[in-house]
């Protein structure tokens, strides 16, 4: 009697194992469709948004960005071959790099925030020789008493050197979006946004939050429904897109390995915060979209502004860009209104919806005195100016639609415009390029997570 299975039954074998295996590949391919629903990713059908074939990595937005004249195709196209290099170069010349900004933290809504306090040097608990050298040496410009009072997180100071250029003066006027007045320079110092870059700083927790809970509850609460009328959707969309955009650049330079102190991307932050909500990435491009429109909107006025920071070569460059940024043929002609705002402010209650939600903007742009980081309310004040920029030109001062004469932009908020356009340039662009391949590696890694769980 022979011991082995015959040949014949060999083959069968190996036949239903065959079967057997790609049973429980079929099984696995559910569970795991089954635990990504569960974790809140979209759907294999969702995640081709019309995209055509519907494969999974295939793009993922397509069609006309909500509320917008401009579809993502064309936003993806327009930034990637002319808005974001433009935008590079010019936010890397002297007129644009100095921000003005009171950094103070002067938080009118929790006096008793101990986070802001102990940031801003009220009370410095913690000893100077608890810093590393290392973590000192970028922040030489600083003062002692200033490292000392950053709870441990160097990431998160302003670095306040300044090269030695001089700058012309713009008149100095107020943005009514706004709650600083940005005539009162009292308080105010100059920051080289080139030496601060937007990124993660190590601000989590209560105090982060609290921050957007503020913003969202009380200032821009969530459309409920389709009854939501147009323009608190508007201020809702356009303060989600700012979020996104954040928590991109948080996820594009991360601090992967802080002994090594090695910075990366962290695609799965940026899935989990940004990617695995496709409304955020929808906001993201909306407010990309609201920003452009300001700018080419303003083109007459910004063409004709000063750009004289006292090096001509640089100046004439600056201007140069400002022009390829406002004039550029492929723009015009691919997304020539990004964003249509004749059509908000039509109701009976126009000019009072107006004044509650200027009131609104102004509540925000207040709470980023509360922001309990440094660099993080650098960036949050210069991005709610750029917006409060933004709704000033759409919606000018005096409430008409179209510029009028008196229309006057203060220098900062040029500066603080083009870079938030910038900001979101990057973003729209990281999302574009990262979005498939990280929802690929975040579905290997359930994948593997599954698997291990499995054996
Ligand atoms: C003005 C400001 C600037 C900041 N800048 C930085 C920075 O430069 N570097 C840094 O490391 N940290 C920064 N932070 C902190 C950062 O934004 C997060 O708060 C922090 O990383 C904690 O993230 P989280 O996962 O708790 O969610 P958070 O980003 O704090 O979100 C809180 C809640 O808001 C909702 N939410 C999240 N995203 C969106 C969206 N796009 N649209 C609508 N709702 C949303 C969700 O319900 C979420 O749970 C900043 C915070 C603020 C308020």
């Amino acid at each position: 009697m022979s011991e082995g299975p015959p040949p014949a039954a060999d083959g069968a074998v190996r036949r239903r194992r065959r079967r057997w295996a790609a049973a429980a590949g079929a099984l696995l391919v559910a569970l795991l469709a089954v635990a990504l629903s569960y974790r809140g990713f979209p759907s294999i059908s969702s995640l081709s948004r019309g995209g055509g074939c519907g494969c999974p990595g295939a793009r993922k937005y397509t069609g006309m960005v909500e509320d917008c004249c401009c579809d993502y195709e064309t936003v993806d196209a327009i930034n990637e071959e002319v808005l974001n290099p433009i935008l590079q170069d010019l936010v890397a010349l002297p007129f644009f790099r100095y921000f003005k900004v009171k950094l103070w933290c002067d938080c009118p809504f929790w006096p008793d925030d101990g986070m802001c306090r102990l940031r801003d040097c009220s009370v410095c608990e913690c000893p100077d020789n608890e810093f590393p050298e290392p973590f000192k040496k970028p922040y030489s410009g600083l003062s002692p008493e200033n490292m000392i009072c950053q709870e441990g997180k160097p990431e998160a100071t302003v670095d306040r050197t300044l090269d030695t250029k001089v700058f012309k003066g713009w008149v100095e006027t107020d943005n009514p979006w706004t709650s600083d007045d940005e005539t009162d320079n009292a308080e105010m110092t100059y920051v080289n946004l080139q030496l601060n870059p937007e990124r993660y700083t190590g601000y989590t927790g209560d105090s982060a939050r609290r921050i957007w809970d503020a913003i969202y509850k009380e200032n821009c609460p969530k459309y409920p429904s389709e009854d939501m009328c147009q323009e608190k959707k508007a201020l809702y969309k356009l303060i989600s897109g700012l979020h996104s955009s954040i928590s991109v650049h948080i996820a594009y330079d991360y601090l992967l390995d802080e002994s090594a102190n090695l910075w990366g991307h962290n695609l799965s932050l940026l899935h989990d915060r940004v990617l695995k909500y496709p409304e955020r990435v929808e906001n993201l491009y909306f407010t990309y979209l609201f920003v452009l429109r300001a700018v080419t909107k303003a083109a007459d006025y910004l063409e004709q502004a000063e750009y004289n920071t006292g090096n001509p070569e640089e100046d004439l460059k600056t201007q140069s860009l400002v022009r390829q940024l406002l004039y550029n043929h492929k723009l015009r002609s691919a997304c020539p209104l990004p964003f249509d705002e004749a059509k908000l402010w039509q109701g009976e209650n126009g000019p009072e919806l107006k004044q509650e939600i200027q009131k609104q903007f102004r509540n925000i742009s207040a709470i980023m005195d509360c922001v309990g980081c440094e660099k993080c309310r650098l960036w949050g004040k210069l991005q709610v100016l750029g917006l409060g920029t933004a709704l000033k030109i759409l919606f000018s001062v005096d409430g008409e639609n179209n510029l009028n004469q008196q229309f006057q932009l203060q220098r900062n908020e040029v500066i603080a415009l083009v870079n938030l356009l910038n900001r979101l340039s990057e973003s729209v662009k990281f999302v574009h390029e990262t979005g498939s391949s990280s929802q690929e590696i975040i579905k290997q890694q359930s994948f593997s997570t599954l698997q291990k769980g499995a054996s």
